[in-house]
C-alpha cells in the first residue's frame, strides 16, 4: 500500500540496493537510532499515540457490527447500550479521538524524524568537510553528494513514515486476527487455511516474475547498446555498407526483448488472475459460509459484518507488508553507507570559530628536509624524492620546473593536505606534527592557479579570508589588491553577486579578489601558484603589483611558470621529476650555464620574442 510521504526529502531513488537483513546490518543501522535520543520524549509520546490510534481503529468493526445487531434488537455486548443512536454517537466519538490522536502521531513522528535527520545530515556534512583530501581523491564528489542525498532521503522516508506504518499494520494484523477468532473461529480457520497456499504461490511467482523482468531489462539494455554503437560508428557502418547487417542485429535483440517480456506478461497474468480469484474467492466463501452460519443461528448478521470488516483490515495490512519491508531493507542499506561516512577518520580540525584562534604563532621560516611523498591514491608513483629546501622568514622562494614535476604537490604538503612518507617539514624549526593543523592552515595562505569564487557577493568572497573582518578592512584589502576600482565600477559595488548566478569576473579580476582575500588573512607564509594562462599586459601589471603588495613582510613560496617574475627571489629551487636539481639566486643559476633553469629561461625568452 503506497502511502503518501510526509516529509521534506527528495524522492528516494527506486534502485537503491536492498541488502539482506542480518545481525550485522541491523546493528549498524541501529547506530543511527542514537540520533533519536535527544528527542526521545516526543518519540515515546508519538509511539503511545500510534498505539492509541491503531487500537481505536480496531474498535470500529466491532461497533458497526453491534449497531447492525442493535437494529435487529439484539444485544451484542452487555456493556454497550442497545440503542442504535448511542452506538452511532460512541462510534463518532471514537472516530474523533482517533483523528486527534492521528494528528499528533503524524506531527510528532515527522518532527522527531526531521530533527534527527537534520542532525545526521549535519554530522555527515561536518565529517565530509573535515575528511583529509585523500578521501575525495578516491571518490567522485557528485557521486558522493547524490549518494548521500538519496541515502538520507530513504532513511528519512523510513523514519517518518515506514516504521510507524509497519507498527500500525502489525497492531492491526494481530488485533484483527484475534477479533476474527473471537467473532468466529470456524470462519477464521476457513480463511486462514488458504493463506499458506497464497503465500507460497506469491513467493514463488514473485521471484520468477522479478527474474524475468530483470532479464527483459538486460536485453533491452543490450539492444540500446547496439543503437549506441551503430550511431557512434555510423561512418564505419556506411563505409562498409553494413546497414542491413546492423538492422538485423538490432531486430534480433528486439525480438529477444519481446519474447521475454511476453513470457513475463504470461506469468504475471496467471499470477494476477490467481490472486484475484483467491481474494474474491475468499470473500465469496466467507459470505457464503457466513450466511449459512447466520441461517443456522450460530452467528448474528452483526457478527458477520464485523467479521468482514476485520478481514479487510487483516488483508490490507498483509498486503502492505512487502512494500514496507522492502523500504526498511533499503533504509538499512542506506544507513550502512551513511554510517561509513560517519565513522570515517577525520582530520584534526575544529568546527567552531573560536577553535581557529592561533595558539602557536609562526614567524615564517619553512624547511623541507628530505621529503619523499607519493599520493595515497597512487602509491606506486613517488611524486617527490628527497626534496630539501629552506626559506627564512620574510624571504621569497621560487619553485620552478617543467609541468607535472610536483610543484603543486609541494604547496599541498606545506598546507598539510597530506603527510610526507618520509622526511620532515619544519615551521620555525619545529616539526609540522607539533602544531595543531588549524594553526598551520590559519597562518599559510594560498593564491591558487584557478581562483574559485563562491556564489555570493564580492564582499563575502573577500571576507572568506577572515570572516570577522569589518567593512573598512575589506575595502582596504581590496584597495591594496588593486581590486577596489573595478569593484566600484559595478553598479552594486561590493554587493555585486559573483559566480554562477552573478557577474562573471575575468581571470585577472578573480585573482585580485583572491589576493585581497589573502591580504585579509594576513598569513606568515604565502603560497602563490602562478596562473599558467597569461593575462593581457595591463591586467598582468595590476595583478603583479597586487602580488608585490601581498608578498611584503612574509615568507612567499612562488610556484612560478613565468620566470621573468621571479628574478628577484632570494632563492630559486629547480625541481625535475620530483627532485631538486639545482637551487640558488637567478644569477647563480644562470652562471651555471647549462642547467635546466638556464634552459627554461632561454626557452621563455625565445617564445616571448
Ligand atoms: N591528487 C592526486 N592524486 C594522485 N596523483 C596526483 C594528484 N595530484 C597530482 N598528482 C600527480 O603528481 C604529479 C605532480 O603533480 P603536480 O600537480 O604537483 O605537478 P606540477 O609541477 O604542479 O604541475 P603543473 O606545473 O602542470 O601545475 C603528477 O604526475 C600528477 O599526475
Amino acid at each position: 500500500m503506497a502511502r503518501q510521504r510526509l516529509n521534506s526529502g527528495d524522492t528516494p531513488s527506486e534502485d537503491l540496493p536492498k541488502p539482506k537483513l542480518t545481525k550485522t546490518t541491523l546493528r549498524k543501522a541501529a547506530k543511527l537510532l542514537a540520533y533519536l535520543r535527544p528527542y526521545r520524549t516526543k518519540f515515546i509520546v508519538g509511539m503511545v499515540f500510534l498505539f492509541l490510534s491503531s487500537l481505536t481503529a480496531l474498535t470500529f468493526p466491532a461497533l458497526l457490527g453491534a449497531m447492525i445487531d442493535a437494529a435487529q434488537g439484539k444485544v451484542k455486548y452487555d456493556w454497550l447500550a442497545v440503542e442504535i443512536h448511542t452506538i452511532g454517537a460512541i462510534s463518532f466519538l471514537i472516530l474523533f479521538v482517533q483523528s486527534v490522536v492521528s494528528f499528533f502521531r503524524i506531527r510528532l513522528f515527522v518532527e522527531v524524524a526531521e530533527k534527527s535527520l537534520a542532525d545526521i545530515r549535519r554530522d555527515s556534512y561536518y565529517n565530509l568537510i573535515t575528511f583529509p583530501l585523500d578521501f575525495f581523491a578516491n571518490r567522485r564528489v557528485g557521486e558522493l553528494n547524490s549518494r548521500l542525498s538519496a541515502d538520507l532521503a530513504q532513511i528519512q522516508d523510513t523514519m517518518t513514515t515506514t516504521v510507524a506504518e509497519m507498527i500500525r499494520q502489525i497492531i492491526l494484523l494481530i488485533g484483527g486476527v484475534c477479533w476474527l477468532f473471537i467473532v468466529s473461529a470456524k470462519l477464521t480457520l476457513l480463511n486462514l487455511s488458504i493463506l499458506p497456499i497464497l503465500v507460497v504461490v506469491a513467493v514463488i511467482f514473485g521471484r520468477y516474475i522479478r527474474k524475468l523482468s530483470r532479464k527483459a531489462q538486460d536485453k533491452l539494455a543490450e539492444s540500446n547498446t547496439v543503437v549506441q554503437e551503430t550511431l557512434q560508428g555510423i561512418s564505419n557502418v556506411k563505409a562498409f555498407v553494413n546497414e542491413a547487417y546492423e538492422a538485423s542485429r538490432y531486430s534480433r535483440t528486439l525480438d529477444a526483448v519481446v519474447k521475454i517480456a511476453v513470457k513475463g506478461a504470461t506469468y504475471r497474468g496467471i499470477f494476477a488472475s490467481f490472486i484475484i480469484f483467491c481474494l474474491f474467492g475468499a470473500v465469496v466463501a466467507v459470505i457464503w459460509y457466513g450466511s449459512s452460519l447466520v441461517a443456522a443461528g450460530s452467528i448474528s448478521v452483526g457478527d458477520l459484518t464485523t467479521y468482514i470488516l476485520y478481514s479487510i483490515f487483516v488483508a490490507g495490512s498483509m498486503g502492505s507488508f512487502p512494500e514496507l519491508y522492502a523500504n526498511i531493507q533499503k533504509a538499512i542499506g542506506a544507513s550502512e553507507r551513511v554510517i561509513e561516512i560517519l565513522d570515517e577518520q577525520q582530520e584534526d580540525v575544529g568546527l567552531l570559530e573560536e577553535e581557529k584562534a592561533i595558539k602557536n604563532p609562526i614567524k615564517g621560516t619553512i624547511a623541507f628536509e628530505n621529503v619523499t611523498f607519493s599520493y595515497p591514491s597512487r602509491r606506486e608513483i613517488t611524486v617527490l624524492k628527497n626534496v630539501s629546501f629552506k626559506a627564512q622568514a620574510g624571504e621569497k622562494i621560487a619553485i620552478v620546473g617543467p609541468s607535472g614535476t610536483g610543484k603543486s604537490t609541494i604547496a599541498a604538503l606545506v598546507l598539510q593536505f597530506y603527510k610526507p612518507d618520509s622526511g620532515r617539514i619544519l615551521f620555525d624549526g619545529r616539526e609540522a606534527d607539533n602544531y595543531p593543523l588549524t594553526d598551520i592552515r590559519s597562518q599559510v595562505a594560498i593564491v591558487p592557479q584557478d581562483v574559485l569564487l563562491f556564489g555570493g557577493t564580492i564582499r563575502e568572497n573577500i571576507a572568506y579570508g577572515r570572516l570577522s573582518a569589518d567593512a573598512d578592512e575589506i575595502i582596504t584589502a581590496a584597495e591594496r589588491a588593486n581590486a577596489h576600482d573595478f569593484i566600484m565600477d559595478f553598479p552594486e559595488g561590493y554587493d555585486t553577486v559573483v559566480g554562477e548566478r552573478g557577474v562573471k569576473l575575468s581571470g585577472g579580476q578573480r585573482q585580485r579578489i583572491a589576493i585581497a582575500r589573502a591580504l585579509l588573512k594576513d598569513p606568515a607564509i604565502l603560497i602563490l601558484d602562478e596562473a599558467t594562462s597569461s593575462l593581457d599586459s595591463e591586467s598582468e601589471r595590476q595583478v603583479q603589483q597586487a602580488l608585490e603588495e601581498l608578498m611584503k613582510n612574509r615568507t612567499s613560496i612562488i610556484i612560478a611558470h613565468r620566470l621573468s617574475t621571479i628574478r628577484e627571489a632570494n632563492q630559486i629551487v629547480v625541481v625535475e621529476c620530483g627532485q631538486v636539481v639545482a637551487s640558488g639566486t637567478h644569477e647563480e643559476l644562470m652562471e651555471k650555464g647549462d642547467g635546466l633553469y638556464h634552459h627554461l629561461y632561454r626557452l621563455q625568452l625565445d617564445t616571448a620574442r
